[in-house]
């Protein structure tokens, strides 16, 4: 997410050196390099030009600090900026209405409605614990109504049936009275998306709006289209009162124009962000944090949420004793730690949160983690128990029966078995106090505020 423009940012910011006050020609040459990223990363231009003046008045007026060098001023006010250029503070999503809450799902053909409606139904019912029904009001293609019941199925939530034929206004009007009957907290409308903008398709969600009364109608765009999303999503809102974005398909935008630029051009807040096509891959937005990501620091807040949602508490508190005990770190943890880190999902996505993470997963282009994790497991799986407690057994015999029965050369057994010494070692200095020096080496490259206090 964001690759290019973080690495273009992180230059500009590396660039500034130096003690005691920012001089003019840094900041107009830093303000240069600022426009030329963003222009690139196809940001629309007031949006570019506010940016730089804001950044540009900021730094000329700031006074440096005993504790801030230049570069780290700049970097500060460069993160604050982008903070309100973003938005400023999340927005979470408003259910406050005589239930059921509807949510009314509006955007392009093709731009990830239905996926999002099945996530946002995901989250509302496993995280907020909401009773939650959806319903296609696309009666033009009966694909997309099809699409939305499997959807529904996956996430376990209830779908209210709808065909082609029938009215947009009528299947909503419907959908609304069986949610009444059955007590749901949300009911969430698909809509129809068309290719382009047209009148019909604006007044036809205007009478959808107006018949159903959504708490939010959320605009749903896909951030490949950089600037035009913020332009689309602009004409939805002149024709319905939008009270969200949901920008789609983050995880393959490398330049971050639409991020950018929806906040500014529409005046409404982005409040989910699509980030993949599993019905987990909906992230909440939070300016502060997306900000942190694109100038290199990483989203540790992020990652410790996503983290401590998949990791299972007991098998994590199980490790730590047995880390402590005499028995220490074996194969069999080995396997296990794989295993949870594959149920976390994709660990490109993990890898992007930390700080200079982007640059991590630039290098990392060719490697296809998933598959190397694999491969571990099945090495793993094809020792007896007892090699797997005592690894130092396992000699070249027993290397090539375990290469054998996984099916791979015995140079693959070798690696992982030093890869298996290096994690031990290093889980030993985890359980001797070594978190606290971790977290230490960590703080220099933290902004000040995101690390927890001691
Ligand atoms: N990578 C990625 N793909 C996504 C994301 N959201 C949706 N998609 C994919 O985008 C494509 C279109 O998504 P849909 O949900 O069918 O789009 P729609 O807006 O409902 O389209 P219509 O029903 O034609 O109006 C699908 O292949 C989705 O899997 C996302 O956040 N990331």
């Amino acid at each position: 997410m964001f690759e290019n423009l973080t690495s273009r940012l992180t230059r500009v910011l590396d660039s500034i050196r130096g003690q005691g006050r920012l001089t003019e020609e840094q900041i107009s040459a830093a303000a240069r390099e600022l426009r030329m990223a963003l222009l690139e990363a196809d940001v629309a231009l007031p949006v570019i030009k506010d940016f730089i003046d804001k950044v540009k008045a900021r730094a000329l007026g700031v006074e440096i600090t005993q504790s801030l060098t230049p570069g780290q001023a700049f970097l500060r006010i460069v993160q604050q900026e982008l903070t309100t250029t973003l938005g400023g503070t999340a927005e979470p999503i408003n259910l406050r209405a005589q239930p059921p809450a509807v949510i009314l799902m509006a955007g392009l053909q093709g731009s990830g409605k239905t996926t999002t409606t099945g996530k946002l139904a995901r989250k509302l019912k496993t995280e907020d614990k909401k009773n939650v029904i959806v319903v296609s009001a696309d009666v033009y293609r009966p694909a997309a109504i099809e699409q939305l019941r499997i959807v529904a199925g996956q996430v376990g939530v209830e779908w209210f049936p709808s065909a082609v034929g029938e009215s947009p206004v009528a299947i909503a009007t419907a959908a609304l009275a069986h949610a009444r009957k059955q007590y749901a907290d949300v009911l969430i409308v698909d809509t129809a998306g068309r290719t382009t903008v047209d009148q019909e398709m604006m007044a036809e969600i205007a009478q959808l709006h107006a018949a159903v009364n959504p708490v939010e109608t959320l605009f749903v765009v896909d951030s490949m289209t950089g600037q035009d999303a913020a332009k689309t999503a602009r004409a939805f809102a002149d024709a319905v009162p939008l009270t969200g974005v949901v920008l789609t398909k983050i995880d393959g935008d490398s330049r971050g124009g639409a991020a950018l630029s929806v906040r500014h051009v529409t005046g409404k807040p982005i409040k989910f962000l699509g980030v993949g096509e599993k019905s987990d891959k909906l992230e909440v937005f939070h300016p502060d944090r997306i900000a942190n990501r694109i100038i290199g620091q990483g989203d540790m807040l992020s990652l410790i949420e996503e983290t401590a949602k998949k990791v299972d508490a007991e098998k994590a508190a199980k490790l730590a004793q047995k880390l402590k005990s005499k028995k220490g770190f074996d194969l069999e943890d080995f396997r296990e730690q794989m295993l949870q880190v594959q149920n976390m999902g994709s660990i490109e996505s993990l890898i992007e949160k930390l700080p200079g993470g982007a640059q991590i997963q630039a290098q990392m282009k060719n490697v296809n983690a998933g598959k190397e994790m694999g491969k571990v497991v099945a090495i793993i799986n094809s020792m007896t128990p007892q090699e797997r407690k005592f690894p130092d057994l396992i000699k070249a015999s027993r290397k090539r029966r375990i290469a054998a029965g996984s099916g791979v050369e015995v140079q693959e057994v070798n690696k992982l078995l030093r890869q298996f010494d290096t994690t031990r070692d290093m889980m030993k200095k985890v359980a001797n106090g070594g978190m606290a020096k971790l977290m230490r080496g960590l703080a220099g490259r933290l902004p000040p505020g995101m690390m927890p206090r001691r």
